[in-house]
């Protein structure tokens, strides 16, 4: 169970089951809850503002801005507990000889299953040609949902057990979307989207 697991090949999706361990990644849920700012945006959508069904922190370098939506997100400092996770997902995947670096995390917080994320792929300019995302999910399990941009292709769910990695590899955004679609289920979950933008210049 514990270990890599292979979802698919192309584009590349594994699942890695027992990042930190079951304490410490207990520890870390409550930890990220209590100790960041969470934020609830309101973003532009076909013309009229909504807040975002689920708050939110952009975390990076200074110069790691992220852009959607019409609105620039100048990073908030790295926190220890996220650098520390960060540099053992990076270890994690130098295992798979995937040479990553990010400099910029997007933490999402979905207070129960009502929260969600609509249909997106991460595929922003500053992302790159073809960005490699490292998603760590704390917290209630909870299925992202997959479906490709070619039609003749079936949607499917990969289920992001607490204290997993899920590797979105090169290919994964160009050709997949993905949203974490609402359920009805309780419980708190924390995800964390490392990614490496780059510097824009501010
Ligand atoms: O919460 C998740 O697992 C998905 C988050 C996501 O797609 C993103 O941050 O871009
Ligand atoms: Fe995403």
């Amino acid at each position: 169970m514990q270990g890599w697991h292979t979802l698919q090949t192309d584009p590349p999706l594994h699942l890695y089951r027992g990042v930190l361990g079951e304490p410490a990644a207990d520890m870390l849920l409550a930890q990220l809850d209590r100790e960041l700012e969470w934020q609830r945006p309101r973003l532009k959508l076909y013309g009229r503002e909504h807040p975002i069904p689920r708050r939110q922190v952009w975390m990076g370098d200074g110069d790691a801005h992220y852009r959607y939506s019409g609105r620039d997100f100048p990073p908030e400092p790295w926190h220890p507990a996220v650098v520390a996770l960060r540099d053992g997902i990076i270890r994690l995947l130098s295992e798979r000889s995937v040479s990553a670096r990010f400099n910029s995390v997007l933490l999402n917080r979905y207070a129960d299953g009502g929260e969600r994320m609509g249909w997106h792929s991460d595929d922003e300019p500053e992302l790159g040609p073809e960005p490699i995302i490292a998603a760590v999910s704390l917290g209630a399990e909870r299925p992202l949902r997959f479906r490709w941009k070619q039609a003749g292709h079936e949607p499917f769910n990969v289920w992001l057990p607490h204290d997993s990695l899920l590797l979105m590899g090169p290919g994964c955004q160009r050709e997949l979307q993905h949203a974490l679609l609402p359920r009805k289920t309780p419980g708190l979950r924390i995800s964390l989207t490392f990614r490496h933008v780059q510097a824009s210049g501010h």
